[in-house]
C-alpha cells in the first residue's frame, strides 16, 4: 500500500487504492444547522461551494488529496482521482455524496509562494465531513478508508452540528487599516499602451489585464461570515472558500460559471464587457444600452463567444449560443451569452475545464500570446485568481466557477484580484475604473 500519509494524502502519481483502502462514505440527514462549526477553527483543510442555484456545500478534512503541478496536471489528478473513486461505496443520496473540491493556478507553471503557499498547480480534496444543503434536504456525510471508523465520525459530527444554533451570524467587517496597490494608475496606462501596442502590431487581439490590491486589515477577517453577507448582496454569484492546512484562504464571490457538467449535458458562459450600476432604474438601462451598442464591447464580448464555440466543438455532438442578455449584479453589470452543449461521448468535467481555460474572458487572443503579454505585463502573481475552482465527483460530473471577485486571506491580509479585457480600442483610464468596481464585491465587506 503505497498510500501514504495519515491525513488520507496520495502520495503523487504511485498513489493507489487497494481494496482495504477504498473509500467509503455514510450520510444522514440534518435539520437545519449552521454550517460555521464545519468552517470554523483549526488549520484543517477547508472548503465551501455555493451556487446561485442553491446548492451549498462545507467541507473539511481530507479523506483524499489529488495534486499536480505541470502541463499534464490536468490527467494527472483524474488518475488520482479515479484510483480513489474507484471503489467507493456510498450509502446515502446521491445529493449527499462524496466529491472532490479544489482549483487550479491560471498557469500551469505555477510554483506556490506567498500569498499563495499551499496552493499547488492542481489540487482538489475529498473532505472527510461534508454538509450538503440540497433541494432534497440538508445531509451530512462521513468519508473515510474501509479502516477508517466513517460511523463514529458521522455520529460525532452529527452530535456537534445539532446541538449548535441553526443560524450563523454574519458577524461584523474587520475594518481596513491600508491599501496598497501593486498597480499605480501610471503604471496601469503604460501596461495598457504595451499591451495595445502588441494589438496594433497583429500579434494580439485581446489580453485580459489584471491588478491586485492588498488590504490590511484592523481585526482578524472570518472568511464564512464575509461570505454570508456576499450572499445577501450577491445572491446571483457563486460563493467559494479553499483552504489547505498551510497558508492562507481563497475565497470569493464569482458571477462567471466556467462550466457545469451532468452526464453528457454542459453549460457554460461567455461573461466579457462590465458597465457600473447606474443610481435609477433608467440610468441601469443606459449604461446597457451604450454597452449594447458599443463595437468595442461588442468586439471583446463576440471573442469570448467565438473561443468557447471552438474550444468546446470538438467535443460536443451539438452546441447552443443563447441570445446574448445582461448580468446584473450590485455594482456592475456585464454582457452574458449562455452556451449549451451535448458531448460526443463520456467525459471527465475536468477535460472541459482543460479545454476551456483560460477563456478570452480572463485570458486573451490568442491565448499563448496573451499569457506571454500578461506575464511580461502583470507584477503581481495570478496564483489561482481568475482559475477554474469547483467539485467533481465519482461520475466525472461537476461544477466550476472562474475565481474572479475572488481574494486571498493570509496574516491579517487579504489580497484582492480585479483584471479587464483590452482590445483595440480600449481607453486606459476606462480600463482602470472598470477593474476597480471589481475590487467592491469583497472590498465593501471588509470596510
Ligand atoms: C477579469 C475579471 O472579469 C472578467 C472580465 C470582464 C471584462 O473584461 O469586462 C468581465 C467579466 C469577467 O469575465 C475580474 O473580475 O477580475
Amino acid at each position: 500500500m503505497d498510500r501514504s500519509l495519515g491525513d488520507g494524502r496520495l502520495t503523487g502519481d504511485t498513489a493507489s487504492v487497494d481494496g482495504a483502502d477504498d473509500l467509503v462514505s455514510r450520510s444522514r440527514e440534518l435539520e437545519g444547522v449552521s454550517f460555521s462549526a464545519i468552517l470554523d477553527g483549526s488549520a484543517e483543510s477547508r472548503v465551501q461551494w455555493a451556487t446561485p442555484g442553491g446548492l451549498e456545500l462545507v467541507g473539511r478534512g481530507v479523506a483524499a488529496r489529488f495534486t499536480a503541478a505541470g502541463p499534464d496536471r490536468f490527467d494527472r489528478v483524474r488518475t488520482q482521482a479515479s484510483r480513489a473513486f474507484d471503489g467507493l461505496v456510498h450509502d446515502g443520496p446521491e445529493a449527499a455524496r462524496p466529491r472532490a473540491f479544489g482549483g487550479v493556478s491560471f498557469h500551469d507553471g505555477h510554483e506556490p509562494a506567498p500569498p499563495w503557499t499551499g496552493f499547488d498547480a492542481a489540487s482538489f480534496v475529498v473532505p472527510q465531513v461534508l454538509v450538503a444543503r440540497t433541494d432534497d434536504g440538508t445531509w451530512l456525510t462521513a468519508v473515510g478508508n474501509r479502516s477508517d471508523n466513517v460511523d463514529d465520525r458521522l455520529e460525532r459530527w452529527h452530535e456537534r452540528l445539532t446541538a449548535l444554533p441553526a443560524m450563523r451570524p454574519s458577524g461584523s467587517t474587520p475594518g481596513v487599516a491600508a491599501t496598497r496597490r501593486t498597480t499605480s494608475p501610471a503604471t496601469w496606462t503604460s501596461q495598457v499602451e504595451a499591451v495595445l501596442e502588441r494589438i496594433a502590431d497583429g500579434r494580439l487581439t485581446k489580453a485580459v489585464l489584471a491588478q491586485a490590491l492588498s488590504v490590511t486589515l484592523e481585526g482578524p477577517v472570518d472568511v464564512p461570515a464575509t461570505l454570508e453577507r456576499l450572499r445577501r448582496r450577491y445572491p446571483n454569484c457563486y460563493r467559494f472558500l479553499v483552504s489547505h492546512d498551510i497558508g492562507g484562504t481563497f475565497f470569493g464571490a464569482p458571477p462567471e460559471r466556467l462550466v457545469s457538467k451532468r452526464g453528457q449535458r454542459v453549460e457554460t458562459e461567455a461573461l466579457a464587457g462590465s458597465v457600473p450600476r447606474g443610481e435609477t432604474p433608467a440610468e441601469d438601462e443606459e449604461y446597457v444600452d451604450r454597452m449594447r451598442a458599443d463595437e468595442k464591447f461588442q468586439h471583446e464580448h463576440g471573442l469570448v463567444v467565438d473561443a468557447i464555440r471552438k474550444q468546446l466543438a470538438p467535443l460536443a455532438r451539438d452546441l447552443t449560443v443563447s441570445d446574448q442578455t445582461i448580468r446584473r449584479l450590485a455594482t456592475i453589470q456585464h454582457l452574458q451569452t449562455p452556451i449549451e452543449a451535448t458531448l460526443s461521448g463520456d467525459r471527465h468535467v475536468l477535460e472541459i475545464v482543460e479545454a476551456l481555460h483560460p477563456t478570452p474572458a480572463v485570458g486573451g487572443v490568442p491565448p499563448d500570446v496573451a499569457w506571454e503579454t500578461i506575464r511580461d505585463t502583470e507584477t503581481f502573481e495570478r496564483g489561482w485568481y481568475a482559475s477554474p475552482v469547483g467539485w467533481f465527483d465519482a461520475d466525472g460530473d461537476g461544477e466550476f466557477a472562474v475565481a474572479i471577485r475572488s481574494g486571498i486571506a493570509a496574516d491579517g491580509t487579504v489580497t484582492l484580484f480585479a483584471g479587464n479585457g483590452i482590445v483595440g480600442d480600449s481607453d486606459p483610464d476606462e480600463e482602470w475604473d472598470e477593474v476597480q468596481l471589481k475590487y467592491r464585491p469583497i472590498l465593501d465587506e471588509l470596510q
